[in-house]
């Protein structure tokens, strides 16, 4: 007897978004996603998708089985579509304290680095989260990766950034591994030692800081097994960390054996293509100023682009260059940002905002928050696609479409979302 932990039959549209195995999707080829008609799947006991196709092919491969077929979930997906996990390209998820006023001062004209030149931004949840214990941090936490679950992630990038010392830094990245065991989402972790200038420094001093004491701290920790950045971050900005500085960090962090994914051009041109280059950059996050030269870079660095709607709506920024990035031959995936500026957890929303805000098609906007989100993250190999082989991160959605995901923008049409073959969210229950 062999059994399965899951077969999916009859879905109306099954969207693989990739069928060959692709790494990202950047050009003509982010505007096509792989869709099967009257799609099938089947997930294995390890929590592995074995098989996918339409119905008729995977019922042949059940059939051709050498011995009787069990699957502890048997669930018919008609008139339903079928969609991967989605993925979330950035994140920064722990922090404490709140920020809900400075809404209501960005509301009446106030910028983000008036905010933060007033005390608040994030220099005012640095503090928060200095004095928060790891388990509350924890406990935050669970609870906003249970509402980003429900709204369709099952992987997202996360940072670190509300400590900018060693001792917090660490704090942060310590919950973040603990999350990323114990949790249904998965999770890549960021160092980002370098988010702001600490109280009472220069930009010069934290960079000290941050390459002489934190990085060292960070690695040791990594040994004793208590965390796992895969990346790091600097915010690259005007009166933060400045071009240099930036490089000197992310060339510390990429000898320390971490990749590079930093937050450039969000405000002001900060040459971030050009940066990218030079420090073999995997991603580069906002780039609302970026221009043509440094886009041009990018494309010759391999460079992924992390676009942020939610952060240029919220702060009315002008919206980054999404479709010459495109043109360009730039992989393009979308990050929700959440964070206390921009407290949004939900990738479809953030589709919708990236079709209407960035002039991106739905099909680019679906790439942008699987299989190339999952690229940014250095997971192409596991995440944001249905093929054989990668983990069974599905969602069931009740519509006859898949574009009704971003379509319904708040409230989409999410029945069921599905955690390596395991249902660990269905919104169908009456009320
Ligand atoms: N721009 C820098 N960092 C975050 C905002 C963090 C905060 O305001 O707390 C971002 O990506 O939008
Ligand atoms: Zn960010």
């Amino acid at each position: 007897m062999s059994s399965f932990r899951l077969r999916i039959r009859n879905a109306r549209q099954l969207v693989q978004v990739c069928a060959n195995n692709e790494k990202a999707k950047c050009g003509p080829a982010q505007d096509d996603v792989a869709v099967i008609e009257d799609g099938a799947v089947v997930v294995d006991n390890s929590g592995r998708i074995v098989a996918v196709g339409t119905t008729d092919v995977v019922d042949a491969w059940v059939a051709a089985q050498p011995q009787p077929v069990t699957f502890a979930n048997d669930f018919d997906a008609t008139g339903r579509c079928v969609l991967p996990g989605l993925v979330d390209g950035h994140t920064h998820p722990v922090w404490s304290g709140s920020r809900v006023d400075e809404f209501a001062m960005k509301l009446a004209g106030a910028t983000y680095m008036e905010v933060h030149a007033m005390g608040g931004g994030i220099g005012r949840t640095v503090r928060c989260t200095k004095a928060s214990s790891e388990a509350e941090l924890s406990e935050l936490l669970t609870k906003r990766l249970d509402r980003m679950l429900k709204c369709g992630t099952t992987l997202a990038e996360a940072k670190s950034g509300y400590g900018l010392e060693t001792e917090t830094e660490i704090k942060m990245l310590k919950v973040l591994h603990k999350a990323s065991q114990e949790h249904a989402i998965d999770l890549v972790a960021t160092y980002l030692g370098g988010h702001s200038v600490p109280e009472g420094m220069t930009a010069a001093e934290a960079t000290v800081d941050i390459v002489r004491n934190q990085i060292p701290a960070i690695l040791e920790a990594q040994k004793a097994g208590l965390v796992n950045p895969e990346f790091i971050d600097v915010f690259c900005e005007k009166g933060v960390f400045e071009y240099e500085d930036t490089k000197t960090i992310l060339e510390a962090g990429a000898k320390a054996g971490m990749k590079i994914n930093f937050h450039g051009d969000e405000l002001n041109p900060m040459e971030s293509g050009k940066l990218c280059m030079c420090v073999q950059a995997h991603a580069a996050s906002h780039l609302e100023m970026l221009d043509t030269a440094n886009i041009v870079a990018m494309k010759n660095a391999s460079t992924f682009a992390v676009l942020l709607p939610t952060t240029m709506y919220i702060l009315k920024l002008r919206s980054p260059p999404a479709r010459e990035l495109i043109a360009h031959g730039v992989p393009v995936a979308l990050g929700s940002d959440y964070n206390p500026n921009a407290h949004c957890l939900s990738m479809p929303l953030t589709m919708h905002m990236a079709c209407c805000l960035m002039g991106m098609t739905m099909k680019e906007a679906l790439v942008g928050a699987t299989i190339n989100a999952a690229g940014s993250a250095n997971r192409a190999a596991s995440h944001g696609s249905i093929e054989v082989g990668k983990v069974g991160d599905l969602l069931v959605l009740d519509a006859p479409q898949w574009e009704h995901l971003i379509y319904e923008m708040a409230d989409p049409p999410i029945e069921h979302v599905i955690k390596n073959g395991h249902f660990v969210v269905s919104h169908n229950q009456k009320l």
